[in-house]
């Protein structure tokens, strides 16, 4: 089921970010273009083995937003996208986001206390982005059905286990060695 997925991750390139290897693929760039056969196997696996049972599902800007559109295409839950942009409306969240590579602020409007949602990014690496998130989301008293990072980059998905105790839902886990994108396991080994 993840034939068009893996043959993109494994064609990735390599570029640096300072001493970070960043690996360049249609699912977290959007660069080179997404085959949509590739979209549909990622949202299929989703919608397989995630907890749907959710009232939302939420996107991280950017690249958690198309995954958001497919999945709300294939399962008419409506999305809500976390924006690097302030929108200064009442309620709404401000979350610093640091990566390996860079930092900004997020900011989270119209989500509630008590309701049921699924949050989805493309990649998590140092856990950074979706610890902070996590943290936020379950202050604000929301109910965390699924985390979903569809790509498990290095001990991304291990270290947010260990600062968070919540267990990311991930499709592909790979690490960059030698230049090169390896796929250590997917979801349907
Ligand atoms: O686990 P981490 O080290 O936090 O890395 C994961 C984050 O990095 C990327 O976001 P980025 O801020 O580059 O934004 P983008 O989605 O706009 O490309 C990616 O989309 C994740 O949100
Ligand atoms: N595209 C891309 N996004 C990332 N987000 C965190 N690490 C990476 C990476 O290596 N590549």
């Amino acid at each position: 089921m993840l034939e068009e997925v893996i043959k993109s991750l494994e064609a990735s390139p390599i570029v640096k970010k300072g001493d970070y290897n960043y690996f360049v693929n249609p699912i977290s760039d959007g660069v080179p273009a997404m085959d949509p056969l590739l979209l549909r196997e990622l949202a299929l696996a989703v919608h397989k083995y995630a907890d749907l049972n959710i009232d939302k599902i939420v996107a991280v800007e950017a690249m958690g937003i198309h995954l958001a559109t497919a999945l709300s295409l294939a399962t008419d839950i409506p999305f809500v996208v976390i924006r690097k942009r302030q929108y200064g409306l009442p309620g709404e969240t401000e979350v610093y986001q640091k990566t390996g590579y860079g930092s900004s602020n997020l900011y989270v409007n119209d989500l509630h206390e008590g309701e049921k949602i699924l949050l989805i990014d493309d990649v998590v690496s140092t856990g950074g982005t979706l610890v902070a998130l996590i943290k936020t989301l379950e202050d604000m008293g929301l109910d965390l059905k699924s985390v979903v990072a569809i790509i498990d980059k290095g001990d991304g998905k291990k270290i947010v286990k260990k600062e968070t105790g919540v267990d990311v839902l991930s499709i592909v886990k790979l690490d960059v060695i030698d230049g090169k994108v390896v796929i250590e396991s997917t979801i349907e080994d």
